[in-house]
């Protein structure tokens, strides 16, 4: 059964020069039972996009297009009451930061009991405090310490709690956006193990947000990559990571350290994203890209379909393994227009230094 199914997404930011397009035409789905991972750079849009399942946009931001069917009821068309029942019953969110989340003027208990008692309104106390115990004992909490408040816990303690609270429900989708990004790397290995194996008794799926692609390799069966608020390229993990066909998607497995390895051979995509608000209008990552052509310039590009993947890159068809081993050299993103802009300007500063 089809959990989200996410289509033709745009969600919007007014700001002071103009609307920003923080998601931009992103369609996706997940399946009972799966996880899905997003992955991309600061600023691409995954968090707007978590904030628009669960219907937490910031006054800023819309929704301009699109639809977001929950179990076959298309959330954007409910208003904020009839959305109210599905968060955190149906949907909930492990936010970033849980000290953001917290409330921090009542106690851990108290505030899992409160999710429980507004939304299950026949259970008891003793159920509830019953759950809490339970969620505690899941995500390695002791439980004696549910009555301090959030600010007692330390960093780890406080992310665990978040967990416990958003799971406590047992919600069909949990969107966990940097869960463990908080974290220290042994904390990150435990969270994520504990999140799994929670997440299998309440056979619940999940949107797995996050910029370390270890993380997503590690919890999730499917990826989408975003860049500037658009797809970049979706698939199974494994075809993603192991023969992507996007230049994007090469890069940026290489280019972030991650969870797992210690001795990394970072290389580095020079420039940025482009500006949301006036994006330009070919392929978004044609500045920062070693294969791009003014094809890519010009013309938005459509979707390929390779091997199961989902590919946004006019050149998807022609990306053979011969390409894969030359993305892998930091010496093939040093030729792209950013990278040469990058040395201009350097060699230009160092001419004025001279002069
Ligand atoms: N409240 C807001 N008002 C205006 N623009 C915003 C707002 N929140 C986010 N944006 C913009 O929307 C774009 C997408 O941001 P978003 O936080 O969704 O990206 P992200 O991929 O989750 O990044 P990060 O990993 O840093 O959280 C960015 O350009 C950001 O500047």
């Amino acid at each position: 059964m089809t959990v989200l199914n996410v289509s033709d997404l745009e969600v919007y930011y007014e700001t002071e020069t103009g609307p920003a397009q923080a998601v931009d035409g992103v369609s996706f789905s997940i399946e009972e039972g799966e996880n899905l991972g997003i992955v991309g750079e600061s600023g691409c849009g995954k968090t707007t996009l978590a904030k628009a399942i669960i219907g937490i946009l910031p006054d800023a931001g819309y929704i301009n297009n699109g639809s977001i069917e929950f179990k076959g009821e298309d959330l954007t068309e409910l208003s904020e009451k009839q959305r109210r029942r599905y968060k955190w019953e149906e949907i909930s969110m492990i936010a970033q930061s849980a000290m953001n989340a917290l409330d921090p003027v009542y106690t851990i208990r108290e505030q899992i009991v409160e999710a429980i008692e507004t939304h299950r309104p026949g259970t008891g106390r003793v159920e509830a405090n019953e759950i809490v115990q339970e969620m505690f004992e899941l995500v390695g909490l002791d439980q004696k310490r549910a009555d301090e408040y959030p600010h007692q816990f330390s960093g780890g303690m406080r992310q665990r709690a978040m967990i416990a609270m958003a799971l406590a429900l047992e919600p069909s989708l949990v969107l966990a956006d940097e869960p463990t990004t908080a974290l220290d790397v042994i904390m990150q290995d435990q969270i994520l193990k504990r999140i799994g194996q929670i997440q299998k008794e309440i056979n619940s799926s999940m949107m797995v947000i996050t910029h370390d692609v270890s993380v997503v390799a590690e919890t999730c069966d499917r990826v989408v990559v975003m860049y500037a608020g658009q797809i970049a390229e979706e698939g199974p993990v494994e075809e993603i990571f192991g023969k992507p066909y996007h230049p994007y998607t090469m890069g940026l497995k290489r280019a972030f350290p991650n969870i797992r390895e210690s001795d990394q051979n970072l290389l580095s995509i020079s420039g940025y994203p482009p500006e949301l608000i006036d994006p330009p209008s070919g392929c978004r990552f044609a500045e920062r890209c070693p294969l791009a052509t003014e094809k890519c310039r010009e013309i938005e590009p459509e979707a390929h379909y390779n091997n199961g993947l989902r590919s946004y890159c006019h050149y998807a068809d022609a990306i053979d393994d011969g390409f894969r081993a030359r993305a892998d050299d930091p010496a093939t993103w040093a030729d792209t227009e950013a990278a040469r802009a990058i040395r201009t300007m350097k060699e230009g500063t160092m001419m004025e230094g001279n002069d």
